[in-house]
């Protein structure tokens, strides 16, 4: 059965995301992980397959090459609309890559208009008269003006995504979006006639996204984040059920972290406080030769089976700066995603059968480490945090992959206490 819908994620934590907002719709999703090629076999029966890239912070002209690549492979599968999902807080700067990847896929589409929207209500983006709001705040006041790579100090998205790209750039207001499909459908080509490409539409809730979503259905590209990918699933039509009856997982638990947000921080504490064995990775000693990994084997082997562990080198602000002071922000990065990929590695080959990552970052190096190419997506834990359940290789891994600021403070113990479920 061919593909209904492909999707491009410019990150590994916002593919996962978007891959779950399709699965809520009702479709059977994959989800692939870097570049696909000839040897990449999607899970049977697929209704959506999403490939999650890390091109958000690369060269512009490299990640609108890579995402070409990806699209033509889609497109090779049978989808026959591809969506570009970026992150709700529209993270780029002037010189970001929002612009340039949309444009490179709508050109090598053939397509003349495109619809974006970066609203996720149930992660309290909304749009409203074209600008971006993260809870009550405007994008521009909230902590993402802050942001270490992205800093976000402009709400307003037709200003951000004239920035980006040579072409126009149009609104649809709420207005319109609250009088329907049919009223949207006709603001699109009104737009269209009139020569804009690029159109931003507000969306407070995810009714909105719904309208948004029948309207664009049958444009070769939108763009924007969970929200109007789970709109778009829900007017696709669906032949069979999203995933098949699911049976209990066997096998050790683990956390692995690498995130040091905010969240994943108050989720370490949780999992501390409720008791639970945890084991801190120091990465300075790491970095003078000390076998911090095999310390940490030593540890893990020492655990009561039937508990659930996490090993983490998440640090808070102060020790983080710190350790990057010391060996620089990229070499202690390496030194992380290094030390968290081969223990992830080792502990599959102990019988961990239950993972949970934590951070995009760490996501990629762990799922680099493991050899896990694509996955099928399960239930989810918490709003955008689904299992994932392998197909190929690793046979019987299921794996949950957290966007950094993801996941209510307790995820990790509740994800974790009763056994994931396996898929066919
Ligand atoms: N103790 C530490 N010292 C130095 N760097 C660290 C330490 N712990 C983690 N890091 C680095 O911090 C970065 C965390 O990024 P990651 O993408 O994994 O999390 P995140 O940014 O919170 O998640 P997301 O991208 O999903 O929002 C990684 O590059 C990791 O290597
Ligand atoms: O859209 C979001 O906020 C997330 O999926 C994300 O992209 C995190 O990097």
């Amino acid at each position: 059965m061919p593909l209904r819908i492909g999707c491009i994620a410019d990150d590994f934590t916002g593919g996962t995301d978007v891959a779950a907002a399709f699965r809520r719709a009702g479709l059977r999703t994959a989800l692939v992980f870097g570049a696909p090629d000839d040897t990449t076999a999607l899970p049977a029966d697929c209704d959506a397959a999403v490939i999650a890239l890390k091109s958000r912070s690369t060269p512009a002209d490299v990640a609108a090459a890579d995402s070409v690549t990806a699209q033509r492979w889609l497109w090779g599968k049978g989808a026959a609309q591809v969506y570009f999902k970026y992150c709700s807080t529209f993270d780029s700067t002037p010189h970001g890559n929002i612009g340039p990847v949309t444009d490179a896929l709508m050109d090598d589409a053939g397509a003349a208009v495109t619809l974006h929207c970066p609203a996720s209500p149930p992660n309290g983006r909304t749009v409203y008269q074209g600008h971006l709001f993260v809870h009550d705040q405007l994008l521009s006041d909230s902590p993402l003006r802050h942001h270490p790579l992205n800093p976000m100090t402009d709400s307003a998205l037709v200003r951000l995504l004239s920035a980006q790209t040579r072409h126009r750039v149009g609104l649809i207001g709420w207005t319109t979006v609250r009088r329907g499909t049919e009223a949207v459908r006709d603001a699109v080509l009104a737009h269209q006639r009139s020569g804009v490409r690029h159109i931003v539409a507000d969306a407070l809730t995810d009714d909105d996204l719904a309208v948004l979503g029948a309207a664009t259905l049958e444009l070769p590209v939108v763009a924007g984040a969970a929200g109007l990918a789970e709109g778009i699933g829900r007017a696709c039509p669906t032949t069979g059920p999203a995933v098949p009856e699911p049976r209990p997982y066997e096998g050790r638990a683990a956390v692995l972290a690498g995130s040091c947000s905010a969240r994943t921080l108050e989720q370490i504490a949780q999992f501390y406080a409720a008791g639970l064995p945890s084991l801190h990775l120091d990465v300075l000693a790491a970095a003078t030769g000390r076998d911090v990994v095999g310390e940490a084997l030593t540890w893990y082997a020492d655990q009561d089976p039937a508990l659930p562990v996490l090993v983490y080198a998440s640090a808070s602000p102060e020790e983080l700066a710190a350790v990057q002071a010391q060996l620089g922000v990229a070499e202690a990065a390496a030194q992380v995603e290094e030390l968290l990929g081969t223990l992830a590695s080792h502990l599959v080959e102990r019988g961990v059968r239950r993972l949970l990552v934590a951070g995009g970052e760490t996501s990629g190096a762990v799922t680099t480490a493991l050899g896990i190419r694509a996955v099928l997506v399960g239930e989810e834990a918490d709003p955008g945090v689904p299992w994932t359940y392998t197909t190929t290789g690793n046979d019987g891994l299921a794996l949950m992959l957290k966007s950094g600021n993801f996941g209510a403070p307790d995820l990790f113990t509740r994800a974790l206490a009763a056994p994931a479920e396996e898929v066919e």
